[in-house]
Order: C-alpha cells, then structure tokens, then sequence
C-alpha cells in the first residue's frame, strides 16, 4: 500500500530529518509510528499526504507518487494533523464543501462517528471546545471512508471517557482495504488497537514489525523485586518491582507493554532487533 524508497528530506538549510530512508506499509492494518520528539513522524505524515515534497527518493500509494498530488491518491488518503484549524461553518456546511472530494464519502459513518463522541449533527465547528473539534474532525476523516488514514496524535486533548471512545470509533471503521497509520506518543491510548508496530529514530527503523510477531518473540511481565532478571532484555523498574521483557522462549502469550518496548529500543534496539532475526 505503501512504499517509501531512498528518501530524502530537510527542511530548508537545516540538518536531513531523513536520510535515503526506505519502508513499506501493508494494507488493512492499524499502524502505530512511534519515535522520540523531533525525529520526524509528522514531517513523514505529511510527506505521504504530498504536502511536503522530498529533496530526494520517492513515496508511493497504491502504486502511484504521492509528489503528483493526483486526484486518485488525494480522494483515497485523508490526513489529521496534530494541529488544524476548522472554518467557521456548521458541520453541515462543511460536509457539503468538501465530501465531494472522497467518492466513498459516508453520511452513515459521520453519523455513528458523531454519536459515538456524544455530538450532534447539528453542531458549528465554531462553537466547539478544542477538543469536540478534534473529535469532529476525526469523524469527517473516518466518513471520507479512504484507503489510507493518517492520525498524528489523535488522542491529544481528548478527555479520558473519548479516548476510549476513539479505539472504538476506529475499530468499528476498519476493514480489509483500509490501513490507518497513527503517530503518538500516547501509546496506551492505542496500543490494543494495533496490528502493526514501527519506531523509527532519525533514518534508522528501530522496529517495524507485526503485533502478532512481536508477542510471539517477546515475553512481557511484571516482576517482584527479589525476582531474578538475568535473563531479561530489558529491566524497568515499576512500582511493585520490575516491568521486564524476555525472549518469550516457551511460546507464552502476554500482552504487549508499548511503552516498555520503545523504552528498551531506545536504549537496547541490538539486543531486541536480534530476536527478531533468529
Ligand atoms: N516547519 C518546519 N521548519 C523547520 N523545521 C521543522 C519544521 N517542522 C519540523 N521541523 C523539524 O523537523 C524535525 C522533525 O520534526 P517532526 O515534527 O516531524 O517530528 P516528530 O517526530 O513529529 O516530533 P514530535 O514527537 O515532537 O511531534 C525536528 O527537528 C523539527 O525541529
């Protein structure tokens, strides 16, 4: 679904945010792209949306350059920036001015979307606090009904009952042909929603790999104080004693801990990377 080849891209004179950076995404999957501030998961967002342009390499969607800004690519990908501003109209008016650009448009999904986050469809995108806004949003971006959704911190300002109404407002949206790729640091609000993780640091891929998989290769536990750690890859130490991570050697499920796992990329990605390659 998508293919990032040699890419690279600086803002202006300053230093390359990517450097000849390649990956690809699959399609039908909720992706999580996480990274250390700074390190370029918006500029990449906007970059596969064809706002911003590469000073080298190539990203393609669906087989087609996102930089040609063709009408097929923009009617299939919809973008919801971290920040935005609405224009002072009704939803109502705002629908009429901008479904017509997403042939899939759904009023059905608007409508579900809006009374999932306790809104009407009445509302003026004027009047409503930060956080409705984004909600509003959310749900224009979800009824445009595209191939490709990017979310970049999604669930930033929104109150904790929406955050939980946020997974399933996404979750309810997803299907085979739709792939959603979310940018947060906010990895508890999502992480059981993923089917797919990536962590990138500069040009480098720390992780890009199945949530399947990665349970499957990694054991995640909470430990006693007193309980021996020497075999673990990574040791954080949490209220009751340790939250680790060992090779999951015997095939054993455990939920995966996001936030420990970008925490021992960040410090032990050789150590990690290595299990994923015997
Ligand atoms: N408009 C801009 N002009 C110049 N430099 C920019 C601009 N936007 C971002 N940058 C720089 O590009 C780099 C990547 O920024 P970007 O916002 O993509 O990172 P990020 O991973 O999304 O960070 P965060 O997690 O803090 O949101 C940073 O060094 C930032 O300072």
């Amino acid at each position: 679904m998508i293919k990032i080849e040699g890419l690279t891209f600086k803002y202006g004179k300053r230093a390359s945010v990517f450097q000849d950076f390649s990956l690809e995404m699959e399609a039908g999957k909720v992706i999580g792209l996480l990274g250390k501030n700074g390190t370029g998961k918006s500029t990449l967002l906007y970059l596969l949306s064809g706002l911003l342009r590469p000073q080298a390499g190539h990203l393609y969607f669906r087989g087609v350059d996102v930089q040609k800004r063709l009408p097929q690519s923009l009617a299939d990908m919809y973008l919801v920036p971290e920040e935005f501003t609405l224009p002072n109209l009704s939803l109502n008016q705002f629908v009429r001015l901008n479904a017509s650009f997403y042939p899939r448009f759904s009023r059905e999904i608007l409508r579900n979307c809006l009374e999932d986050f306790g809104l009407n469809e009445d509302i003026h995108l004027g009047e409503l606090s930060m956080g409705q806004k984004k909600k509003a949003y959310m749900c224009f971006a979800l009824a445009a009904n595209t191939s490709l959704l990017l979310m970049d911190e999604p669930t930033n300002g929104l109150d904790i009952p929406s955050k939980s109404q946020f997974r399933k407002v996404l979750a309810s949206g997803m299907s085979e042909e739709k792939s959603v790729v979310i940018s947060t640091h906010q990895v508890r609000d999502i992480d059981r929603l993923l089917d797919h993780v990536i962590v990138i640091d500069g040009s480098q891929v720390l992780l890009d790999e199945s949530v399947v998989r990665i349970t499957d290769k990694l054991f995640f536990a909470e430990q006693g104080m007193s309980d021996p750690t020497d075999d673990a890859l990574y040791v954080q130490p949490s209220v009751h004693g340790n939250s680790v991570i060992l090779p999951n050697h015997y095939g054993e499920e455990s939920p995966l801990n996001l936030e420990l796992l970008f925490n021992a990329l960040l410090t032990e990605s050789e150590k990690i990377q290595k299990i994923f390659t015997e």
